[in-house]
Parts: C-alpha cells; sequence; structure tokens
C-alpha cells in the first residue's frame, strides 16, 4: 500500500500556522483552578463560552474538555490575550499547525511523488517550519511555478499561532469537591481568529490556475474553512469567502481528481452550518472525528441523536449519524476517526469492496500510530514503526458492537466498514493525529481506485 500511496501527487491548502504545545501536567491545572474558584469555574462551564475573550473562558472550556476527555478547539478573539497565555504557560515545543501545514510534512516525510501546498499567509518563520520537498505555488511571469516552499515566503505576511494543550488519560485533580480522572489522551486547541489572519482563500493572482495545480496531483486535501469569520471590517463576509471557496473546488476538479475535507471544529453554529452545507456537497470525501460529527448533526437538525453521540459514543449512533451526513450532503464517501475504531460510510455502489476499505482504513491507523510513536514522520520507513502497535484494548468489544449495529440499523443502501485503531499508550503527541489518519485514507482510496 506504502508504495502505491508514494506515487501519488497531492495538493493541500488553506491552514497552517505554529503550535505551540503545553504539555499539561495535574499541578498546572490545580493551580489554575486554585486561582481561578472552583465555583466560578463550574458557572463558566454552565454557560458554556463559545469563545474566548478572557482567562476565565479558556479555564473553563479547558476543564470540561479534560472532564470528557474529548478533543475540542475553542476560537481566541481578544488578541489581549497573548500576554496572558505567554506569561502563564511555559511552551514545551513549537512546531507546524494547520490541517494543510501537517498534512504537507506527512506527505514530504512520506516521500510522496509530488506535494503542493497553499497558505494565503506564508510569513518567513512559518516557511521554515515546512520539510524539503513541499512546493509552493506562485505566478511568475504570467505562469504557474512550483517553488521549494522555504524560498517562496513573502516579508510582512502574519503569522499565526495556535495554543495546544496535550493531555493525557488518568490525569487526576479535583474541581471543589469533585475528583476528575481524565478519560482518554488528547489536545485542546485555542485557535487565533483574527482578522488579520482570517481570510481563508486562494490570492486572486494564484486563483486562474487552480485548474492547471489540478492537473499536476491526484487528489486535494482542503482544509481550514473553520477560520473564517460571520463578518470582516471590510464588509466582506463567510459567504463571500465560501463563494471563492467553492469556485476553488469546482476549478481544481476540472481534472477530475478527488477532493477530500478534513473538517475541523467550528464552535459558531451559524458559520459551522454555512461550511457543511456548501462544502461538502461538493466533494468526494470527508474526514472528521467523533466530536465533530455530532456536531454537524446538531446543526442539521439532528439534536438528540448529536447528543446521544457526544454522552455514550455508542458505535450504532455515529453509524446512523454517518448515514444522514453522507445522505443530506450526498457527497461519495465519510471516513470518522474516534480513539477506538475509524470507520467509512459510503454508497453500497462505491467500487471499493469492504475489505479494500478495511484495508484503507488499517493504513490510516498505522500511520498515525506511527507518528504518535515517533512524534514525526520523516522518512517512508517510519511506517514501520505503526505496524508494531497492537490494536486497541478494546477491539474485540468494537466489532461486537459494529455486528450488533448491522442486525439493528438498515444499511443495505451503504457500505459500512469499521476498524479498530491501533492506539499507542505515551504518545509523543496527539494534536494532528486525525489529520494523519486522513492522509492516510484519502491517499490508500485513492490508490485502490486506481486498481480497479
Ligand atoms: N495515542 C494515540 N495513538 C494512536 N492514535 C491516536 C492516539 N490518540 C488519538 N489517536 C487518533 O487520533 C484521532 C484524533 O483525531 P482529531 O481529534 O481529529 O485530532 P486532530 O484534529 O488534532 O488531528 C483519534 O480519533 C484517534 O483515532
Ligand atoms: O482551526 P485552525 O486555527 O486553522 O487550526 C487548526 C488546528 O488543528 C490542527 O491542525 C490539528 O488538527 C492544529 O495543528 C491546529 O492548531
Ligand atoms: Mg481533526
Amino acid at each position: 500500500m506504502l508504495d502505491e500511496v508514494r506515487k501519488l501527487s497531492a495538493y493541500t491548502a488553506y491552514n497552517a500556522n505554529v503550535d505551540a504545545i503545553v504539555n499539561l501536567r495535574a499541578e498546572i491545572v490545580q493551580n489554575l483552578i486554585d486561582s481561578f474558584g472552583a465555583d466560578e469555574i463550574r458557572r463558566r462551564i454552565e454557560e458554556y463560552p463559545r469563545e474566548i475573550r478572557e482567562p476565565l473562558d479558556f479555564v473553563a472550556r479547558l476543564i470540561h474538555a479534560l472532564k470528557t476527555g474529548k478533543p475540542m478547539a475553542v476560537p481566541l478573539t481578544n488578541e489581549e490575550m497573548h500576554r496572558w497565555f505567554d506569561e502563564t504557560f511555559k511552551y514545551d515545543m513549537e512546531r507546524i499547525g494547520g490541517q494543510a501545514g501537517i498534512i504537507a510534512n506527512l506527505m514530504a516525510g512520506l516521500k510522496v511523488k509530488k506535494v503542493i501546498a497553499y497558505t494565503p499567509f506564508l510569513p518567513k518563520r512559518l516557511a521554515e517550519l515546512f520539510r524539503r520537498g513541499v512546493l509552493y505555488p506562485v505566478v511568475e511571469e504570467g505562469k504557474l511555478k512550483l517553488r521549494p516552499i522555504q524560498e517562496a515566503y513573502r516579508e510582512g505576511d502574519p503569522l499565526k499561532v495556535n495554543r495546544i494543550f496535550e493531555f493525557r488519560k488518568g490525569m487526576k485533580f479535583k474541581l471543589g469537591d469533585e475528583v476528575i480522572e481524565v478519560p482518554h489522551s488528547g489536545r485542546f486547541i485555542v485557535s487565533s481568529r483574527f482578522e488579520s489572519i482570517s481570510r481563508i482563500e486562494t490570492r486572486d493572482e494564484l486563483r486562474p490556475f487552480l485548474p492547471e495545480i489540478g492537473r499536476q496531483v491526484d487528489g486535494a486535501i482542503l482544509s481550514g474553512y473553520q477560520g473564517l469569520r460571520l463578518q470582516y471590517s471590510d464588509g466582506k463576509d463567510a459567504n463571500y469567502y465560501l463563494r471563492k471557496a467553492k469556485e476553488d473546488i469546482m476549478a481544481l476538479k476540472e481534472a477530475d481528481i478527488k477532493v477530500h475535507v478534513e473538517f475541523a471544529s467550528i464552535q459558531d453554529r451559524k458559520l459551522r452550518k454555512k461550511v457543511v452545507t456548501n462544502i461538502f456537497p461538493l466533494v468526494d470525501s470527508v474526514g472528521m472525528d467523533e466530536a465533530e460529527i455530532a456536531y454537524i448533526l446538531s446543526v442539521l437538525g439532528y439534536r438528540d441523536l448529536a447528543d446521544r453521540i457526544f454522552t455514550y459514543n455508542r458505535i450504532e449512533d455515529a453509524i446512523l449519524g454517518g448515514m444522514i451526513i453522507l445522505d443530506e450532503l450526498n457527497f461519495e464517501i465519510l471516513q470518522v476517526h474516534t480513539i477506538y475504531y475509524l470507520m467509512y460510510i459510503t454508497h453500497r455502489d462505491n467500487p471499493l469492496n469492504e475489505d479494500e476499505l478495511a484495508k484503507s482504513l488499517e493504513f490510516g491507523t498505522t500511520l498515525a500510530a506511527a507518528r504518535a510513536s515517533l512524534g514525526d514522520i520523516t522518512k517512508p520507513e517510519d511506517y514501520e514503526v505503526g505496524l508494531k502497535v497492537p490494536f486497541n484494548e478494546r477491539s474485540d468489544y468494537v466489532k461486537l458492537r459494529f455486528e450488533e449495529a448491522k442486525r439493528k440499523l438498515r444499511m443495505r443502501e451503504y457500505k459500512v466498514v469499521v476498524v479498530p485503531t491501533r492506539l499507542v499508550s505515551n504518545p509523543v503527541s496527539t494534536v494532528g493525529l486525525g489529520d494523519t489518519i486522513s492522509t492516510g485514507t484519502f491517499l490508500s482510496y485513492i490508490a485502490l481506485l486506481r486498481r480497479h
């Protein structure tokens, strides 16, 4: 599989940033609770702030995320809080973030044939975080040129920094009298959402060349729409950028390539609904995590099912939710990654059979296990490390529950495939593992389609 994947070329856009990572320890969390007060924090959790305007918003959403162990991301809209974060936390590591950034570096690490990455902003510090081999499209003398991304930076472009709080299963702390034990390892993302870095688009000069880029690749992986704002100070709005985004997809697809969208959490319900209903129907493939499937169902009008998925994590509900999303938004294949299993849902007439689809999912989880073990994938041989990571301890349970779901749900019009994940017990980091899974599954999906 790896060899076939490495023969492919891919384009990825739009979001890349610096991830400043804090590895949370119980003392850090306990100190935050002691200084903000358990009652205050509880009250703020009840209010459930959907953006971070002041430190208490952050502490409340962080504690809530730790309690559920779910991957969450909350926008930071108050630029003055940079100082508070930088004074309060010591960052353990800085690395490239953003779906497009992570995916470009992963593909370059695997040495796939050609990797083209595009972000509307490319300051020097960001350009330097990309791995060698990643190409950036520029227009010179009216022609498209692919330049090493490190050389293509623009002076004066804004740099975006997100904060990532990595947490580990089993960490214990006290919120007043309540003892909280973190149920799963994962990450909490504070996403910077200031206007200067929120114009998620292809710059005007490059846009006419998207069909040409499409002709040079086998697939495109797009993400970053979560960074849009509903309103901009110059009168533009999310609708404007989504219209442009749709044109981009159609331009890339002139060459009949497959397009995957990697979804990411969008707190604002209006924006979430706009992104989902505008973008998904135009693409072939969509990837998301278990929290995101619930968020999407909730804005499509399936709130009870969404709550059920969020609270009970039942496979049966996730399958039902996935079938609904696939039908309402009418694309080719949905891939959902959760801590214990990965799932594909596609229509019955998909050219790949269930065994092939399972192979593709296994490729994805193996790649993620390699990255979780090593922290990064820098060469194709790193993939082998993933093969040594065992499938998680609930694999049999997952299979049992899947068989049960098959008996209960009407699934005749679909192909639904579930495979257990390979789970690294002491991951170097977890941020970006979902992006890694999706890159692996999407590229192997294309490679398998080629066999037909
Ligand atoms: N320790 C681990 N080892 C292997 N895979 C993991 C580990 N922790 C998480 N994963 C995988 O990564 C996924 C996280 O995806 P997601 O929430 O989309 O993260 P991100 O958006 O940061 O990439 C999980 O659903 C799980 O499949
Ligand atoms: O939503 P944003 O601000 O583009 O950031 C996406 C975040 O998700 C990740 O790409 C992980 O999936 C992080 O690296 C990054 O900080
Ligand atoms: Mg993700």
